[in-house]
C-alpha cells in the first residue's frame, strides 16, 4: 500500500476515545472487512459472556468463582450490596491509613514516621504495584517503595542494603491472595528477621493484604500486625491492581489512586459498547486474533516509547500469559492456547531485538505505545528545530514504517501522557481485550493449573532435600555418592534431582553439607561432617 492508501485506512479504522485522549490504530494490521465479518457473530457472543460475567456470573467456572475485578471502579455494578460496600469500605479504609501514615499518626515502633515501604508479593501480587509505582512514582514520593518479589536470598539481602538504616522508618506490606505462596511466605521471614536484628517487633511495622483467614490473615492477627486489608476470592492476582493490592501502596506512594479508578471505569464503560469500531479493547482482541490465527502463532511485543511505562510489557505478560496460555478449552479439549507477550521500551529496544523484528524470524507483531506529552514543562532543543522527545516520536514512527516496509504488522496506542488516570485506562483495556479474546478461542482466563504444577514439583524437591539431609545426618561423616544417596533414601529414579539438590546444598554453608571431588561430578561425595 502506498503511504496516501495507508493514510486514508488510518482514518479509517482509527478508534478514538476523546475523554481519555487516547486512540487505537490498527492499519498497519493486515485484516481485510471479510475478517471483521466472519468475526462479528463470534464478538457477540464474547460481549455476552462478559455481559454475563460483570453481572456475577460465575465465569471462572472450575474454580467457580465470580471474576468481579470490573465492580472495583464501578461498585455500584457489583451484583451484591455486600460486595459494593466492602469494595467502598475498603478504598476509604485505603484513604485513611495513607492518611494517618503520612501525617505521622500512625508510627513506627522506634522513628518517628514511616518514610520506607517494602512490598512482599511474587506475580500478580507485585507486578501491578511495581508498574503503577515505576509508571507515576517521582522523586518527591512520601514514601520510597522497595520489593522483595522473589525467593532470592541474594536478591533480599540487596533489597535490605538499600533500605539501610532506614528500617525503622520502613513499613512492610505483605500482599498474598492465597496467603500460602512460599516465595512471599520467605520474604515476609526474611523480613521479619532483618527488623528482629535490629531489635525491631516486626508486627508494629506490617500490614497484611490477603484473603480472609489466610495463613498469611491469621499469622498477621496473631502476631498483632498494624492492619489487615482484604483480597476477595472474586479478584484475581493478575486483575487485583485496582483493589488495596495496587491502590494501598499507589496511595502510600502519595499517588493519585482515584485517578487510577477513573481512567480505568471510563475505558470500561468505552469498551462495554458492541460497535466494534469504537470499541478499543474489541478491537486489540480482534487484532490479536488475526494476528495469530486464533491460536497464538505470533508473538506479541510490547514497545512503550516511555521509560516510564518500561514495566507495562512485564505487567501484560503475566496478565496475557497466565490467562490465556491454556492446554484446555472450556469443553476440555486440548487446544494448547496461548499469546506470548515481550517487550521493554522504545527506542532503547531499537539498538537490541528491533534487527530481529525487521529482518528475521516472521512471528510477531508489534503493539507500539505513544505518549504524547514529552516531560513536564519545555525542552530544550538539542539541535535546530528538534527536541529529545521530537526524536522518540520519529524513532517511534520510523520503526513502525520499517516494519511495516517489510510486512510486519503493527498496532499503534496513543495517549496523552503517563498519568494515574491514563495508565487506569491502559490496565482496563487489556483486562477487558484479554477477556473477549479469551472468550473467542473458548478458554477460561481466570484460572491457572498450570502454575499448580511447579509448585508441586518444588514441593517434591524440597522433600527430598529433607530425607537426603535427615540421612546425611543420621550417617554423619560417612556421605556418598548422588547415586547412592539417592537410592539411600529410597529413590533411586530421582538421582538427577538428588544430585542438583546436593550440589546446591554443598555450595551453601547452610547445612553443613560438605563435597569432596570425585574422578567425574558424579562421583563426588557428599557428607555432613
Ligand atoms: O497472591 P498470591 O496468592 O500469593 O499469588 C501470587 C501469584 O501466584 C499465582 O497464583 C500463580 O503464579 C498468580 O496467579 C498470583 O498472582
Amino acid at each position: 500500500m502506498s503511504q496516501r492508501e495507508l493514510w486514508e485506512r488510518y482514518k479509517r479504522y482509527l478508534c478514538v476515545s476523546p475523554s481519555l485522549g487516547f486512540s487505537l490504530d490498527i492499519s498497519r494490521m493486515k485484516f481485510t472487512e471479510a475478517f471483521l465479518d466472519r468475526m462479528r457473530e463470534p464478538l457477540k457472543q464474547a460481549f455476552d459472556a462478559m455481559e454475563e460475567l460483570e453481572k456475577g456470573a460465575i465465569a471462572n467456572p472450575d474454580e467457580k468463582r465470580q471474576v468481579g475485578h470490573y465492580w472495583l471502579r464501578a461498585s455500584e455494578l457489583s451484583p451484591e450490596a455486600g460486595i459494593g460496600r466492602s469494595i467502598r469500605d475498603t478504598l476509604a479504609d485505603v484513604h485513611w491509613f495513607a492518611e494517618e501514615i503520612h501525617a505521622g499518626r500512625i508510627v513506627p515502633q522506634t522513628a518517628e514516621r514511616f518514610t520506607q515501604l517494602l512490598i512482599v508479593g511474587i506475580g500478580g501480587s507485585a507486578l501491578g504495584p511495581q508498574l503503577v509505582a515505576d509508571a507515576l512514582g517521582g522523586a518527591s514520593d512520601p514514601m520510597k517503595l522497595f520489593f522483595f518479589d522473589n525467593t532470592d536470598p541474594d536478591g533480599m539481602d540487596r533489597v535490605l542494603a538499600q533500605v539501610g538504616d532506614k528500617l525503622p522508618e520502613t513499613l512492610t506490606l505483605v500482599i498474598s491472595k492465597s496467603g500460602g505462596t512460599k516465595e512471599t511466605r520467605n520474604g515476609m521471614l526474611e523480613a521479619e528477621r532483618a527488623y528482629k536484628a535490629r531489635g525491631l517487633e516486626f508486627g508494629a511495622h506490617a500490614v497484611a493484604i490477603t484473603g480472609d483467614n489466610s495463613e498469611l490473615d491469621r499469622y498477621a492477627k496473631k502476631n498483632s500486625w498494624l492492619r489487615t486489608f482484604p483480597m476477595w476470592d472474586w479478584i484475581g492476582g493478575r486483575t487485583s491492581v485496582l483493589s488495596a493490592v495496587g491502590l494501598l501502596p499507589a496511595r502510600l506512594q502519595g499517588l493519585d489512586v482515584d485517578g487510577l479508578l477513573a481512567g480505568a471505569r471510563e475505558m470500561d464503560r468505552q469498551t462495554r459498547q458492541r460497535e466494534v469500531m469504537r470499541n478499543p479493547a474489541a478491537l486489540l482482541a480482534l487484532m490479536w486474533f488475526h494476528a495469530g490465527d486464533g491460536r497464538g502463532t505470533r508473538d506479541m511485543v510490547i514497545l512503550p516509547y516511555k521509560d516510564r511505562l518500561l514495566l507495562l510489557s512485564k505487567y501484560l505478560q503475566q496478565l496475557v500469559m497466565e490467562s490465556l496460555g491454556k492446554e484446555l478449552s472450556l469443553d476440555g479439549q486440548v487446544v494448547n492456547q496461548g499469546l506470548a507477550v515481550y517487550g521493554n521500551k522504545g527506542s532503547t529496544d531499537q539498538h537490541a531485538y528491533v534487527q530481529q523484528l525487521r529482518e528475521g524470524v516472521h512471528n510477531f507483531f508489534v503493539t507500539f505505545v505513544e505518549v504524547l506529552k514529552d516531560r513536564q514543562g519545555p525542552s530544550q532543543p538539542v539541535e535546530e528545530d528538534a527536541t529529545s522527545g521530537d526524536y522518540l516520536v520519529g524513532f517511534l514512527l520510523g520503526t513502525r514504517r520499517a516494519l511495516y516496509e517489510k510486512d510486519r504488522e503493527s498496532i499503534l496506542l496513543t495517549v496523552p501522557d503517563v498519568s494515574a488516570r491514563t495508565l487506569g485506562a491502559l490496565i482496563a483495556l487489556y483486562e477487558r481485550a484479554v477477556g473477549l479474546y479469551a472468550q473467542l478461542v473458548h478458554i477460561n482466563a481466570y484460572h491457572q493449573p498450570g502454575v499448580e504444577a511447579g509448585k508441586k514439583a518444588a514441593g517434591t524437591v524440597l522433600e527430598l532435600q529433607r530425607k537426603l539431609l535427615s540421612h546425611l545426618r543420621a550417617k554423619k561423616g560417612q556421605g556418598g555418592t548422588a547415586d547412592a544417596l539417592a537410592t539411600a533414601i529410597g529413590a533411586p529414579d530421582e538421582a538427577e534431582t538428588v544430585f542438583h539438590v546436593l550440589e546446591h546444598l554443598a555450595a551453601n554453608p547452610d547445612h553443613g553439607v560438605t563435597r569432596t571431588e570425585g574422578s567425574s561430578p558424579f562421583d563426588a561425595r557428599y557428607q555432613v561432617a
